[in-house]
């Protein structure tokens, strides 16, 4: 229940979007429990029947902030909020009781929630709404209520004083630590979709060459095999002729985890082409990558891939490989000589594996 009332209006927005939906959710919420907690010390504990129907209706005030979020009305939402909330205070400080409650005080709430809550480009909603807080604040500071509604003891006063400075600190720490956590989700989330391939899931080209470049320097510094190796479907336009792209995809993603349950935890294995993928073995000679490469092309050949029913297509791949020597200065450079191996492998009939050699 409470988590369905916190995404109300989410649905099919952008990641960021959404997160700010469910944060003005979650503050309107929280706003309405203690509006309400309010309410009910009018009734109860201060006994006055007319200050605690006025605050009942900026309770439900606020709770339609959820309404206009579930009908899209994101922006409308938080103008409303924060209106509400101002009026609210104006009332509280100059109408139940006097400014000595400290309920004005809230005020600094508006520009640290307007400035999370609305976008970038919504400047001027920002900048207005502050100010307005501010002039209230100052407006409520120096206006002396001499007939409230609720006559207070000082001890009261000091209380309730107490209660809203220590409300705003809370509020403040836990708008922040939401805030701080999503930033980091976000972050987290934009570099998983900047260095993976979208269809299989495994490292895309960018990473490839990012982390390809470091695995090379280490294995230079610490003078250690290197050994990429290049895969790449045959004839695999023939398979998107024949059974459509989807199921060519379906390959793609079927061998995709082929490959990837026989790949060591240090081995770097990624999509650096349309049909073209590329394993970097570390700490690998030319003669063990072609014992995997020469056991990964096999598993590909034996591995059935479902169509429709009890229907399966089989594919094949070949292999080129070539290791870090003397004359590569670069990761391009043993890339360059796997690229030549792998030709050569569909030269010479493909589903094979092929070892770069020098001379090649
Ligand atoms: N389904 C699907 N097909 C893709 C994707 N990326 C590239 N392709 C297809 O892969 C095919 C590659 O064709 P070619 O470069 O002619 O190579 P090939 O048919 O595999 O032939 P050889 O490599 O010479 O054995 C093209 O038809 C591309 O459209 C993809 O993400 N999904």
């Amino acid at each position: 229940m409470l988590e369905k009332l916190i995404s109300l209006g989410t649905a099919f927005k952008p990641f960021s979007v959404a997160n700010k939906v469910r944060m003005m959710n979650l503050i309107a919420l929280i706003t309405c429990v203690i509006s309400g907690l309010y309410t009910l010390s009018y009734v109860f504990v201060l006994d006055n029947q007319i200050v605690a129907s006025i605050n009942a209706l900026f309770t439900l005030a606020y709770a339609l902030t959820l309404v206009f979020n579930h009908y899209q009305a994101f922006k409308g939402s938080k103008i409303w909020f924060f209106c509400v909330l101002m009026v609210h205070l104006l009332v509280c400080t100059n109408l139940y009781v006097t400014n000595e409650s400290g309920f004005h005080l809230y005020y600094f709430l508006v520009p640290t929630g307007a400035f999370l809550l609305f976008e970038l480009q919504e400047k001027k909603e920002k900048v207005l709404l502050s100010l307005t807080a501010v002039i209230l604040y100052f407006y409520c500071e120096n206006t002396i209520n001499t007939t409230p509604l609720i006559e207070l003891s000082d001890e009261l006063n000091h209380l309730i004083y107490q209660s809203v400075i220590l409300v705003n600190m809370l509020e403040v720490i836990l708008v922040l630590t939401i805030f701080a956590n999503e930033i980091e989700a976000n972050e987290l989330k934009l570099t998983r979709q900047a260095t993976t391939d979208s269809l299989t899931g495994i490292a895309n080209r960018h990473s490839f060459f990012e982390q390809g470049k470091a695995l090379f320097s280490s294995a230079q510094s610490h003078q250690r095999p290197f050994t990429i190796v290049l895969l790449d479907f045959d004839y695999f336009k023939r398979i998107n002729d024949q059974y459509g792209h989807f199921v060519g995809d379906l390959c793609l993603t079927e061998i995709t985890k082929v490959v990837t349950s026989q790949c060591r935890k240090q081995d770097l294995f990624a999509r650096i082409g349309g049909e073209e993928f590329a394993i970097i073995l570390p700490d690998t000679t030319q003669q063990e990558a072609n014992n995997i490469a020469e056991q990964l092309r096999l598993s590909i050949e034996c591995h059935n891939i479902p169509i429709v029913g009890e229907q399966y297509f089989t594919c094949t791949a070949s292999f080129g490989i070539a290791s870090k020597s003397p004359h590569c200065k670069t990761m391009k450079d043993v890339l360059i000589h796997a690229d030549k191996a792998l030709y050569l492998a569909k030269e010479l009939g493909r589903n094979r594996v092929q070892l770069y050699q020098e001379s090649a």
